[in-house]
């Protein structure tokens, strides 16, 4: 069994795989890390390995308290990965990004793929079909644009996400509602479409804490699969076994 933890930019994010299934999920907060990885450790003892993906401010020291009951792997951008980084700034490259466009890459066989993580920022990746990862971009992710309006002006309110009834917002509220939510599936949507001009075929793999919320609004088709980076983990640590 293997342990994947997702450290986010604002949560973590665990998973407890046997082979290619996921047996349970968590979610929790950045103090409680040790004490949650001791609870699921007593729930399944049987893990073996412990993969980590970090892109938040939690380092590879955190992990090794727990060394010496399980093999530690804390991914770095030393690792092998299945696709040829054409990047310019190859280092800079997130690691959950790398994490996704791996998972992609395995899972997605020879054919062109855009990744979109709507999460803390959603974050776009295109690998195509010769695994040349070609990059993508970086927005703000939903509650960041909610937060982001509050905390930079004088008088807007901090609101919680509610869907708008319409594009034109007869109030503060609703026009704030129709600014981010509207504008995050056009945003989407707009992408998709340049995407496609480019790309006559290509899988979309839409994933992060605000993917079923997304899924039934955009005009494109696409399917949400919130788990797809714990499952690339898992993947991508499997992957690396059979090629160090
Ligand atoms: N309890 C929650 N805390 C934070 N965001 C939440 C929560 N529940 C739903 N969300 C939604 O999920 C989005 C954040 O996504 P996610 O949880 O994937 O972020 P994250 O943990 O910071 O991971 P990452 O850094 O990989 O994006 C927010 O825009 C918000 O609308
Ligand atoms: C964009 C985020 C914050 C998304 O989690 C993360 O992937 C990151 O810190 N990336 C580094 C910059 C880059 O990917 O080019
Ligand atoms: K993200």
């Amino acid at each position: 069994m293997i342990l994947t933890v997702d450290v986010g930019n604002t949560r973590i994010k665990a998973s407890v795989f046997e082979g290619n299934t996921s047996l349970e999920n968590f979610v929790f907060e950045k103090n409680e890390l040790e004490k949650k990885i001791e609870n699921i450790l007593e729930k399944y003892p049987n893990c073996s390995d412990l993969a980590v993906a970090s892109v938040g401010s939690i380092e590879k020291q955190s992990f090794l308290t727990f060394e010496n009951r399980l093999k530690v792997h804390f991914f770095s951008h030393e690792d092998v990965f299945p696709f040829h980084n054409k990047y310019a700034t190859p280092k800079t490259l997130g690691i959950d990004r790398m994490i996704l466009s791996a998972g992609a890459t395995l899972q997605f066989p020879k054919q062109n793929r855009l990744v979109i993580d709507a999460g803390t920022c959603i974050t776009y990746d295109f690998i195509d079909e010769n695994d040349n990862y070609l990059g993508g971009a970086i927005s703000p992710g939903l509650r960041l644009r909610y937060e982001s309006l509050h905390n930079f002006t004088a008088r807007l309110p901090l609101l919680t996400l509610e869907t708008p009834d319409t594009y034109i917002g007869n109030s503060t509220a609703q026009a704030i509602h129709s600014g981010v939510v509207n504008g995050f599936v056009y945003e989407i949507d707009g992408f998709i479409d340049e995407y496609r001009k480019e790309f006559s075929n290509f899988i979309i793999i839409l994933t992060g804490g605000d993917a079923d919320f997304l899924a039934k609004r955009l005009k494109n088709t696409i399917f949400a699969n919130s788990n797809f980076l714990l499952e690339s983990l898992n993947q991508t640590y499997q992957y690396k076994i059979d090629n160090d």
